[in-house]
């Protein structure tokens, strides 16, 4: 090991750590990319916030990140699957159980000992095809938090040869951060393979040339692995027997990813086995899928349909922001809230919101682009667990992050784009986030009259109904039920 490091300063203490045999790998606080990181507001009274009135984006590497820190298990898919095998002929079933898959002793028992009972829907699926022989290619989408990791992994460690030491699987990652996760997981299913280690090919890792790498599994992201393999020389890609590409969608985000991918696969031997798991699969990580696995085999999960059927939309017609703050008092004194959702447009308007509130005594947590990716998923796990009632949000939130509990949720601001035309779609997923698994949820639209028109374009395109809501007329608002 003391031959991968390079001099005895603070980097070499990283690279001491990136390249361990298996050792507990210190999370390291880094904000990432898009995440500025300047002020952390202060949500206990004492504001000192900055006014900022940038619009916050949403980032698919962070929104990934958050999902795997906040998720404690398995999501259940009760979504159909669809298989497309290569030969149709060739007999691989589904397994039930790990058992069938005849792994090697010690992955079961890292297995069980992750309490992993049995595959999950679609490492039924797609194990069998990864762990075949011949090795089969596979493309597989499924929902984020189904196990596409867990099943890569284990086809990664079933495949290593612990006595050959070289680097013999290869998976590509879109963030530093995302390619330790997927180290851990590595780390913790591989705790009883001896012998068998991981190395990061991360920024920060810095490897002299000429050093042989020795470690049989590499994980990476695609600007560093490239260099490594051909400026570097430190890979030898024609030894890669298992090659993988997570993350896809959020890959090919990336500018430069999707090519930096295509050279490296294009080095890969003829025989390497290539694998490539999305959560979403849009028409460009189609496209790109295909460019970069060929022959394969392609698992896919019918797409969760967000529909605004079971969800009750009012809309408030207001003057101006304290007019809306009022309303909502109104709306938040008349019925019980399970918890509430409130999305402003803005980063200032969600802070106004949350000190008014806090001024007001309601328990609120707000969650904004500023933050580190690891404050919020601790706003989102306080708020999952009902410390809070109510969480004040930007579009950070409008995505992908699942609270069952939410009942009601508040546009403060209606979601516009940079055209001032409605965003249909974060309206959908905005709302999207009550009402879930067939539950009924309320959403509340605060309108200034001259978005009025706006609201009622959301209306005619999702071809559902917005019913205007007297704010004093609190027993008309006592009646309203979810
Ligand atoms: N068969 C299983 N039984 C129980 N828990 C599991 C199983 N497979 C995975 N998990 C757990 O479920 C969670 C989600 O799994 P995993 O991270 O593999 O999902 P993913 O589809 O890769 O998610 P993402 O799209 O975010 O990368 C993890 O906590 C993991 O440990």
């Amino acid at each position: 090991m003391a031959s991968l490091l390079w001099g005895g300063d603070a980097g070499a203490a990283e690279s001491e750590r990136l390249n361990c045999h298996f050792s507990n790998l210190v999370h390291p606080r880094k904000n990432l990319r898009g995440i500025r990181s300047t002020t952390i507001p202060n949500i206990d009274g004492s504001l000192n916030m900055e006014e900022n009135d940038e619009d916050d984006v949403v980032d698919l590497a962070a929104n990934s990140l958050l999902n795997k820190l906040i998720r404690q298990s398995l999501v259940e898919s009760s979504h159909r699957v669809e298989v497309l095998q290569k030969d149709p002929s060739s007999p691989l079933y589904s397994v039930k159980t790990f058992e069938e898959l005849r792994l090697k002793e010690e992955l079961l028992k890292g297995i069980y000992a992750m309490g992993f009972n049995r595959p999950s829907k679609i490492q039924e699926m797609a194990l069998p095809m990864m762990l075949a022989h011949p090795p089969q290619n596979l493309i597989a989408q499924s929902q984020s938090g189904t196990g596409k990791t867990a099943a890569f992994v284990l086809a990664m460690l079933s495949r290593v040869n612990a006595l050959e030491l070289f680097p013999q699987c290869l998976c590509l990652a879109p963030t530093y951060e995302l390619a330790l996760q997927t180290g851990r997981v590595v780390e913790r299913m591989g705790k009883f393979c001896v012998d068998v280690e991981v190395m990061y090919a991360i920024r920060g890792n810095r490897i002299p040339r000429g050093t042989e790498v020795t470690k049989q599994i590499v994980i990476g992201t695609p600007g560093t692995v490239l260099d490594w393999c051909f400026k570097r020389k430190l890979i030898d890609l024609t030894k890669i027997r298992v090659f993988v590409l997570d993350e896809a969608d959020v890959m090919i985000d990336t500018q430069g990813f999707s090519d930096q991918s295509i050279r490296i696969q294009r080095a890969l031997p003829s025989e390497c086995q290539m694998l490539l798991f999305s959560a979403t699969f849009e028409d460009s990580v189609w496209q790109f899928a295909e460019r970069i696995i060929p022959d394969p085999n392609v698992i896919k999960l019918r797409k969760e349909e967000l529909t605004l059927n079971n969800i009750r939309q009012y809309y408030v017609l207001c003057e101006n922001r304290k007019d809306k703050y009022q309303a909502l008092c109104n709306i938040y004194g008349g019925i019980t809230i399970g918890q509430a959702i409130i999305f402003c447009q803005t980063r200032r308007n969600a802070k106004w919101l949350t000190v008014e509130m806090m001024q007001d005594g309601h328990q609120v947590s707000l969650l904004s682009g500023e933050l580190t990716v690891e404050q919020r998923a601790s706003i989102i796990q306080r708020f999952r667990d009902g410390k809070e009632k109510v969480l004040i949000t930007t579009n950070v939130c409008a995505r992908g992050i699942d609270v069952k509990q939410v009942t009601i949720v508040v546009n403060f601001d209606l979601p516009v784009n940079q055209s001032e035309e409605p965003d249909y779609e974060t309206y959908l997923h905005r709302i999207g986030r009550t009402g879930r698994f067939g539950k009924k949820g309320l959403a509340f639209n605060m309108i200034e009259v001259d978005m009025l028109p706006l609201l009622m374009k959301i209306q005619d395109h999702f071809n559902s109904n917005i019913k205007q809501l007297n704010p004093e007329d609190m027993d008309e608002i006592e009646k309203l039920e979810y």
